[in-house]
């Protein structure tokens, strides 16, 4: 198989990397395509055996699977601006968030469109993507790229293409929040006299050790929280300031928030 990255940032890369890793496909098979020469050398180093061309100079694109990882507001100028033509056969598949595959279709003038929306950790092969596919591709072009999907770590298909917006607003931008709350912890650490070092390994490890528990456990959320308020105690006073400021609320609107950004994105 063949395989073209169009537009390798981080997601375009890591997902090149873990097909490589997983040897999914050849060196040789594997084309990044870029905007400019500017990243040319970075690339190059880390991807010695692959094909690298800018944007502008490719005009035959020998590819049986094309991945967008373009920003999705950078995509209508990309379309616009293709020097090749898509061939019959080959397979698209859109990491963009937001734009809904019959819109990538419309400005493709191609009908073999596979959505996916993967997160950030695909980097290590422990990603979540959410995908579905324009009617009319087979099973087995869909098997083939959920083994793709799948070396980057778990996958997901969904037969209402609308959800993903949903998925992108949870598991797309998920790892931001986490990043976001594991930080305030660790501020919060500073605060209280704890070194930034110590800080962030208390933190780090809690988070690791939190999410075990909860994997590994029967207990609800409700309850788990249950086991660590004592009543009276440390967490009851933190949990209850959370809820005065209606945290898990805010959280919520701030998620639904994202999910409403990935429907403009659509234009
Ligand atoms: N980051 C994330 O966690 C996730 C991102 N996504 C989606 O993945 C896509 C990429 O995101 P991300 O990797 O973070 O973004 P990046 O900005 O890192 O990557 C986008 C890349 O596209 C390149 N590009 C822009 N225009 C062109 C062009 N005409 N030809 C070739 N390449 C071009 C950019 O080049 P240059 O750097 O030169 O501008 C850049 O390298 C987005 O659509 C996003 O919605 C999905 C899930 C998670
Ligand atoms: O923030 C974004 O728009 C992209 C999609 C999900 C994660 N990053």
């Amino acid at each position: 198989m063949k395989i073209a990255i169009l537009g390798a940032g981080n997601m375009g890369l890591s997902f090149s990397k873990s097909f490589l890793k997983y040897e999914l496909i050849k060196p040789e098979n594997l084309h990044l395509i870029i905007r400019n020469d500017s990243k040319f050398s970075k690339i190059s180093e880390e991807f010695p055996k692959s094909k690298i061309s800018t944007f502008d100079e490719v005009t035959d694109l020998d590819a049986d699977l094309i991945i967008i990882a373009v920003k999705p507001q950078d995509f209508q100028h990309v379309a616009e601006n293709f020097k090749f033509q898509l061939k019959e056969n080959q397979m698209v598949l859109s990491i963009m968030a937001g734009i809904k595959i019959e819109k990538i279709q419309t400005l493709l003038h191609h009908p073999l469109v596979v959505r996916a929306m993967p997160n950030s950790p695909t980097l290590l092969g422990m990603g979540i993507t959410g995908y579905t596919a324009a009617e009319g591709i087979s099973f087995s072009q869909l098997i083939n790229i959920e083994r793709l999907l799948n070396s980057t770590g778990r996958s997901v298909y969904l037969e209402n293409e609308e959800l993903l917006d949903g998925v992108t607003a949870l598991s797309g931008s998920g790892p931001a929040y986490f990043y976001y709350i594991v930080d305030a912890m660790i501020k919060a650490g500073v605060e209280m006299g704890i070194e930034e070092n110590l800080s962030k390994l208390f933190v780090k490890q809690t988070m690791l050790g939190a999410y075990h528990l909860m994997n590994n456990s029967e207990k609800s959320l409700e309850e788990l929280i249950k086991d660590v308020a004592s009543k009276g105690g440390t967490t009851e006073a933190a949990l209850k300031t959370f809820d005065e400021n209606s945290c898990k609320e805010i959280l919520k609107k701030g998620i639904l928030n994202a999910e409403q950004r990935a429907k403009e994105l659509n234009g």
